[in-house]
């Protein structure tokens, strides 16, 4: 069954689990600091690793030490599905170990 987009109602109860990540753009969306580029990259390759099981992947941009996160999910049009706030969830569990901020 297709995933069902969420309302803002219930973008907001996620977020409020989720410190750090904000909707906009119909986007969930999260900005980590990292202390160095290669820890931005190697936080992007875990964010990979996982996105792949999950077969759900986010936009993912390196700034240096900076890692953006933005997801959505196409099949829907791009709008927030649980899919989203399961993928995001995973990556703020795996973000704390790599001293992502
Ligand atoms: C065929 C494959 O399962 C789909 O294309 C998956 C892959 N990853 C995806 N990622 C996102 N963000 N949205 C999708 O709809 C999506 N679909």
């Amino acid at each position: 069954m297709a995933p069902q987009p969420l309302n803002e109602t219930q973008i907001g109860e996620v977020l409020s689990g989720l410190p750090g990540w904000a909707f906009g753009d119909d986007r969930l969306v999260r900005e980590y600091t990292l202390d160095s580029h290669l820890a931005a990259v190697a936080l992007l390759v875990h964010i990979a690793t996982l996105q792949e099981q999950l077969d759900h992947h986010a936009n993912l941009t390196v700034t240096y030490n900076q890692l953006g996160v933005a997801v959505n999910t196409h099949s829907v049009g791009g709008l927030v599905t649980e899919l989203d706030t399961q993928l995001a969830t995973r990556i703020e569990e795996i973000a704390a170990g790599h001293g992502a901020r």
